[in-house]
């Protein structure tokens, strides 16, 4: 069976085509810095053990206007893989809030779409390009079963005194107030690639997710007991152009004395705050080329992401009561070593010690990059969320 995954982030469009249950790709791509005007594609063919690469850049707005790229690219005649829309059975979704409604992969019925169009206010940088891909694949491929994977379900197994806020409890029964936790499914599989690692399935692990959006989560066993992201993705660590955990309080604030309205602060605080809103960019590379030109802004904002990633560390170690591994991955986790530098920096206490040379080495493997005198495992691990998309498409329909 041919399954078609689409993973719209906040700045970028994921696509692979699989056949399974082999777990093959056929082709993937990737459209990043959407948004910003020199978006990026890379698409990859890969046929008899090769990979043929055809990479672009051009300005493209919105996810709308990208994933009418990858329409092209995969449906254009002499260069398109797809010849006919009846070879694809399956598309895959990723959705990235799924509410109180869903917490389970989920066939998409027209009233599971409208349910997730309620859910855009949400999630405004993610659930509206999640429904657009929905749209266009339904176009695309009329015949194939869409499927939703949300980002919300692998935090379901968080203890109610980790998901719950301390605000009055009609709150949370009545309108579903509560800390959902997102990029689920990233964090689902880096830590059962890391506990298959380490040989060990109780194995206690703190995965961090670094791409645009940010977070981190404590898995122990295999479950997930708490995360950074909350009822929205805004919560936690600090993001591209997200601000992650504030005091509620600067909004009543920003309303009272500045006059901003509820909409002007959230534009704020989801998409000119984090990285964005202290330095000027979004984009990690960026950020890291200021600092190095000597930008002390660049370098404040490098000094911040990490210490808030360490103070997680912190207490995710006290959840656990205990660290067998922690696990960097995504756009920033598994490529940008001085971020990894920073996190793992005067960390001996919880047993972390960084090598400096494996550090820097590049690879699109899983690696290990601690110390070996090390006490605890600090692995970098590519995720794909793309594959656990499929798999949980799979697993759905059997
Ligand atoms: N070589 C690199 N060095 C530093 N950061 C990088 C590198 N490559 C990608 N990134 C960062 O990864 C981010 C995107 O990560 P990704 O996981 O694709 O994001 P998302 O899925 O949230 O849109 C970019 O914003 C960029 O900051
Ligand atoms: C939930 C979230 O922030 O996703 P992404 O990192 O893909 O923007
Ligand atoms: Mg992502």
């Amino acid at each position: 069976m041919n399954i078609f995954v689409i993973n719209a982030g906040s700045s970028s469009v994921k696509y692979q085509l699989f056949k399974m249950p082999a777990e093959k790709p056929i082709c993937s791509g990737l459209i990043e810095r959407i948004g910003l005007p020199d978006s990026i594609i890379t698409h990859k063919i890969f046929s008899n053990g090769e990979e043929n690469i055809t990479r672009a850049e051009l300005p493209l707005p919105d996810h709308q206007m990208a994933l009418l790229e990858v329409v092209k690219l995969l449906t254009e005649p002499g260069i398109g893989i797809i010849q006919d829309p009846a070879e694809i059975g399956v598309v895959g979704h990723r959705v990235v809030h799924g509410g109180e409604r869903f917490s389970e992969t989920t066939i998409i019925s027209p009233e599971v779409k409208e349910e997730i169009k309620q859910l855009i206010s949400l999630a405004p940088l993610h659930n509206p390009g999640n429904f657009q891909g929905i749209e266009v694949a339904e176009k695309l491929f009329p015949h194939a079963t869409q499927i939703a994977v949300f980002d919300t379900a692998f935090h379901q197994t968080m203890p109610e005194k980790a998901f719950r806020y301390a605000v009055p409890t009609n709150l949370y029964h009545e309108l579903g107030v509560r800390v959902y936790g997102f990029h689920g499914t990233s964090h689902k599989y880096v830590a059962e690639k890391a506990a298959n690692y380490l040989n060990k399935p109780e194995a206690k692990i703190i995965t961090i997710h670094l791409g645009n959006g940010c977070s981190i989560a404590a898995v122990k066993a295999g479950k997930c007991i708490d995360t950074s992201m909350g009822f929205t993705p805004l919560d936690g660590l600090i993001m591209g152009t997200r601000s992650g955990a504030i005091d509620a309080s600067v909004v009543f604030y920003l309303a009272s004395k500045a006059g901003l309205t509820v909409e002007q602060i959230d534009i704020l605080l989801n998409r000119k705050s984090g990285m964005l809103g202290l330095t000027g960019f979004s984009d990690m590379r960026e950020v890291q080329k200021a600092r190095d030109a000597g930008d002390a802004d660049a370098h404040l904002a490098y000094e911040m992401y990490a210490y808030r990633i360490q103070k997680y560390i912190g207490s995710y170690v006290a959840a656990l009561n205990g660290l067998d591994a922690l696990v960097f991955t995504a756009g920033v986790g598994e490529n940008d070593a001085l971020t990894r530098e920073l996190v793992c920096s005067n960390m001996t206490f919880f047993g972390l010690q960084i090598d400096l040379n494996k550090n820097a080495e590049r690879s699109s493997e899983l690696r290990e990059i601690n110390s070996d005198a090390a006490t605890t495992k600090i692995l970098i691990i590519p995720t794909n969320e793309e594959l656990e998309i499929a798999n949980q498409c799979v697993q759905l329909l059997a």
